[in-house]
């Protein structure tokens, strides 16, 4: 998950490959706790692993329920109705899908076998209505308070004595979330005999009531429904555990493929995604007519998708999305790319959603040049006569940050140039979709001269390895430290005796290096030698066979394929110069001579290493004299370079600075 600031999207042009979707967070988290409610245990296959379900699976343990990992799968064995622990706090972070069904369920169970709960989340989660639930509930009997404002979470649920009677009114029209809660929860009481909701107002969101009822039939409760107004539960409904249940793919996150699909995948080589398809029970399946009535193409079998270009641009859409409030921000942004205005109508659950989402769209889209207009309840789109790079607010709202991706390939929709955009706080994707931007990177390509680079070179332990890791985790940026590679070459040619002027030997030995790079350090041919690398001699075998053009040459392509998305940090003596010569900044770094041994002799002390500083001294210079007088790719600064002297600066400050630089290159 990238955990930086912000992350930069270089222009991207085109995607092909295969996407895994992870877990529905709707069906992971009604299953959860319907798993809770059952008798038996209950083997959950697929779950979502994202904040959302993990507040809901902490919150089920505070209760008393045991949650274990059992393989790959999550084996939760239910309370059968019952209480194990009378009182509780309970945090639930920003998840709908927790505090809403929670708290219908602990307001009957306090009420029923006394109990006292307290359930709030993060401060977003007080501003979202709760009030037509906690009214429906109160109906029954169940003892509510809200403890902040009054029809907003945080809640205590304590006594009470719930009983059936007249049919429970419900409101649909605000958050078809508090019908569900109510669905998922009245079977507790139907030992006391039938319950009937009535829902007023139109039920918006109707494919996730959907869910809800399929779920509650594969735990034993099945509900009767007249249209969309009235709900039956049958008397002594009774939760029963399935045995084992599979969590189906996303069908919200499938939304953003099946978009990156439509917009840069080829016929030939279509977007594959895993994990849902046409036997999907989750409403946002949906969003495949929206995506086919705007140009894609789309096959797909009961579990997967293949999605590629159609039309182009995409076609202007004018649509009803309250079957698709999720999905529908993708189509927002896919109006980018459209003919002409794209129109979303019936989408006023947006406004209470994680943010007020239609403003949220309508203020984000419009930094990249969109015209939007927007009402109570729909918003219209205009694609962008100029295109311009933006940052992107994200709002603690992963579908905006994850919607937001497929605004990089405005070069499809003629941007000239390109336009990078800035993703900020991406890991708020964290919501349900951790490894989102993972994913992407995985399945879309671009033109390798688009991915950023910022090259650090210099000499010998002037910091350059330190400076690239700080500035690198800072940008969610990959990381290039060329001398492990010489330095490898080195090891394997000292293991393998070979002499250090035997150009030819140590080339073709560089060539096949079977070297691989991971968190745990450098690895050759299965052996971690990242400590050994860090040897002196290492380090001056790889300052003399690095002179040799034939063995730089061998290494040219290893390195050039770690200009990967979204970025590189590349450090050495030649990336600026030979290597990668058209990165946007450029970084010569050197200390003093005295301070580079000093800090050289303290590394190496630290990593159990004997040294003697004025050796250090002596060596550093031979090496750097080599490397400064060698024929081919001299240590030297590239001419555009940026100069930086840490020898009296910190880490900190040194990554600050070339921040600050790097800042000052990008557009937003
Ligand atoms: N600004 C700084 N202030 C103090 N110590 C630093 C600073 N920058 C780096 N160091 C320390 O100096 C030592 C050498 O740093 P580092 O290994 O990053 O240098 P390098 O230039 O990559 O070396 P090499 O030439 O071997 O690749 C490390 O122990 C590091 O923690
Ligand atoms: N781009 C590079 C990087 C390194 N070298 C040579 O390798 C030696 C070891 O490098 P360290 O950065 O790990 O100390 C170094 O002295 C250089 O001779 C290089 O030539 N080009």
């Amino acid at each position: 998950m990238y955990a930086t600031e912000f992350l930069d999207l270089p222009p991207l042009r085109a995607a092909a490959g295969t996407v895994r979707l992870p877990g529905s967070k709707s069906i992971s988290n009604r299953v959860l706790l319907l798993a809770a409610l059952s008798d038996g245990a209950t083997l959950i296959h697929d779950l979502l692993d994202s904040d959302d379900t993990r507040v809901m699976i902490t919150a089920l343990k505070q209760l008393g329920c045991a949650v274990e990992p059992q393989g790959e799968a999550l084996r939760v064995t239910g309370l059968g109705g019952r209480l194990a622990v009378r009182e509780a706090q309970l945090f639930l972070g920003n998840a709908g899908t927790a505090m809403r069904p929670l708290a219908a369920s602990l307001a009957l169970l306090a009420g029923l076998h006394g109990g006292r709960f307290e359930l709030g989340g993060v401060p977003r989660m007080h501003e979202r209505p709760i009030g037509d639930l906690v009214d429906a509930l109160r109906q029954i009997g169940c003892q509510i308070d809200y403890l902040g404002n009054e029809g907003y979470p945080p809640l205590r649920l304590a006594g009470g004595q719930p009983r059936v009677g007249a049919p429970i009114r419900v409101r649909g029209d605000v958050s078809s979330q508090f019908l569900t809660a109510l669905l998922l929860a009245l079977p507790l009481l139907s030992h006391q005999g039938e319950l009937v909701i009535e829902v007023e107002g139109e039920l918006i969101s109707k494919p996730y009531v959907e869910i809800t009822l399929n779920l509650l039939r594969r735990f034993g409760v099945e509900v009767a429904r007249d249209g969309w107004s009235r709900f039956t539960i049958p008397a002594h409904s009774r939760y029963r555990s399935p045995g084992d249940i599979h969590v189906e793919g996303d069908a919200s996150s499938a939304s953003y493929f099946i978009a990156l699909g439509a917009l840069a995948a080829d016929a030939a080589a279509p977007l594959r995604i895993e994990g849902v398809g046409a036997d999907s029970i989750q409403g946002d399946i949906r969003f495949v007519e929206a995506a086919e009535a705007m140009g894609a193409q789309v096959r797909q079998g009961p579990n997967w998708l293949e999605v590629w270009r159609g039309a182009w641009p995409l076609k202007a859409l004018d649509l009803d999305c309250n079957h698709i409030p999720d999905a529908a921000m993708t189509l927002a942004v896919m109006a980018l790319y459209a003919s002409g205005p794209t129109r979303l109508r019936n989408i006023a659950s947006w406004r209470v959603k994680e943010t007020d989402r239609i403003t949220a769209m309508a203020t984000e889209l419009r930094k990249l040049g969109a015209g939007v207009s927007e009402g109570p309840d729909f918003i219209e789109v205009t694609p962008p006569a100029a295109w311009q790079p933006a940052a992107i607010r994200t709002y603690d709202d992963h579908r905006i940050a994850m919607c937001f991706s497929l605004a990089a390939f405005n070069g499809l929709a003629g941007a000239r140039p390109p336009v990078p955009v800035r993703i900020l706080d991406p890991k708020c994707v964290a919501k349900t979709f951790p490894d989102y931007f993972e994913t992407l990177f995985g399945v879309v390509t671009t033109d390798p001269a688009d991915i950023p680079v910022i090259t650090i070179d210099g000499p010998t332990a002037s910091g350059k390895g330190t400076l690239a890791s700080g500035v690198a985790q800072k940008l969610g940026y990959h990381l290039l430290d060329s001398g492990a590679l010489y330095r490898a070459t080195a090891l394997a040619a000292q293991r393998a005796g070979i002499p250090a002027d035997d150009e030819a030997r140590l080339a073709a030995l560089a060539a096949a290096l079977p070297l691989h790079f991971d968190e745990q350090g450098v690895w050759l041919d299965g052996e971690n030698v990242t400590d050994a690398l860090r040897r002196e001699e290492v380090g001056a075998l790889a300052s003399q066979i690095s002179a040799h053009p034939a063995v730089r040459c061998a290494l040219t392509g290893l390195q050039l394929a770690f200009r990967r998305l979204p970025g590189l940090v590349a450090d050495g003596r030649d990336m600026g110069t030979v290597i990668f010569p058209d990165a946007p900044l450029k970084v010569f770094l050197t200390a003093s001579a005295a301070t580079r041994a000093e800090r050289r002799h303290k590394q190496l002390i630290s990593k159990g290493f004997s040294a003697n500083i004025d050796d250090l001294l002596q060596d550093l210079e031979a090496r750097d004299a080599r490397d400064r007088s060698r024929s081919t790719a001299p240590l030297k600064p590239a001419e555009d370079a940026m100069s930086l002297d840490n020898s009296a600066l910190s880490i900190e400050a040194s990554v600050q600075q070339v921040l600050d630089w790097w800042q000052q290159r990008r557009p937003f």
